[in-house]
């Protein structure tokens, strides 16, 4: 039902987005074991604690700008194919600095792989910096500060993931300051693993323009009102909320209440082979919930308008979608 919409993503950490044959391929390539990680072609984790462990080790098999490259232009091209426009990466030079690979470095080789696939796809892509949040205050704050210094076309964004019941948001705020004072785009994981008052923290010390998933504001009716009349923008990621249990099934997520209250909801992957997912499945996942093309088509729409680009790009992003004749992810104008 949702093959041939047009799609944009939010939210996808990089190294979330390996593949685990990508991952053993890898891990063959500099002779590292992966038996603990991935069995039966599939990464093995059973909560969130063990979840950043398996994502740390895939990340660990990415060691040079080519192998961060040739990661980015797959997940990209892959995209692509199931006719994605835009995508936003999460990306975390804490991971290439944890294999002796700088910060600068790690970057350059996700933009080489990111021109790649546009040149290959047409697709746009931005970067969003991550801190991890249990790394701790100080370690974001580091990341912050080099990021106020630093500058790349493709870097546009600031985000906190990680362990969220690990001290509180105010802890961070400092840190998402000077990422804003420098110009960066806002967003910030929260109401994920914690409940509502992490979103209401997330607004008081940070005020993002989007909330990484922010799903549990459900659990306050006045937080869910606060967010509509805001117009931040939450980033759903639905298979991952069921994989990590934060909702026990489908039935029981609450997009559509949501959406109904008037909040402002896009769809995302999160990691999509970690919870068996792609962004073409999410967008199913979302059919199934009941949204028919046209919600499904504002919610890119939401996704777009909340991207951090650039007006011009946003606002070929926004004729693209709003063709008459659906042009397909290539741009060659042909709907296959
Ligand atoms: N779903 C998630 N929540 C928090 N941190 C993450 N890092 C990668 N995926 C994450
Ligand atoms: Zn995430």
């Amino acid at each position: 039902m949702t093959r041939d919409l047009l799609k944009a993503e939010l939210h996808c950490h990089v190294e979330g987005a390996a593949p685990p044959a990508l991952t053993l391929a890898q891990a063959e390539k500099y002779g590292i074991d992966s038996t603990t990680f991935v069995r039966n072609g599939a990464y093995v984790w059973q909560d969130f604690t063990s979840f950043i462990a398996c994502y740390d080790f895939v990340a660990s098999v990415f060691r040079t700008e080519e192998d961060y490259a040739a990661l980015a232009e797959a997940y990209l091209c892959e995209l692509a194919g199931v006719n994605t426009i835009y995508s936003e990466l999460f990306v975390s030079p804490d991971h290439g600095e944890a294999v002796g690979l700088s910060a600068e470095a790690y970057i350059e080789g996700l933009a080489e792989g990111i021109q790649r696939a546009k040149a290959k796809t047409g697709i746009e892509c931005r970067m969003v910096i991550i801190g991890e949040r249990h790394l701790g205050p100080d370690n974001v704050l580091r990341r912050a500060k080099w990021l106020a210094n630093y500058s790349h076309p493709l870097v546009t964004g600031f985000n906190m993931a990680g362990e969220e019941r690990m001290n509180r948001v105010v802890d961070y705020a400092p840190a998402f300051q000077i990422a804003k004072e420098a110009g960066y785009g806002i967003t910030i994981h929260a109401g994920e693993l914690c409940g509502a008052f992490s979103v209401t923290d997330a607004l008081d010390h940070v005020a993002p323009s989007r909330i990484g998933h922010g799903v549990r504001s459900i659990e306050d009716t006045d937080l869910v009102k606060r967010l509509a009349d805001l117009g931040t923008v939450l980033e759903v990621c639905p298979a991952s909320n069921i994989a990590l249990k934060v909702f026990p099934d489908h039935q029981s997520h609450p997009l559509r209440q949501l959406a109904d209250a008037g909040v402002r909801v896009c769809i995302n992957s999160d990691d999509p082979p970690f919870f068996h997912t792609s962004l073409a499945q999410d967008y199913e996942i979302v059919a199934n919930m009941g949204f028919d093309s046209a919600e499904i088509n504002a919610m890119t729409r939401t996704a777009i308008e909340a991207a951090f680009v650039d007006e011009e790009t946003r606002s070929k992003l926004l004729s693209r979608l709003d063709a008459p004749t659906r042009q397909d992810a290539s741009g060659d104008g042909l709907v296959k």
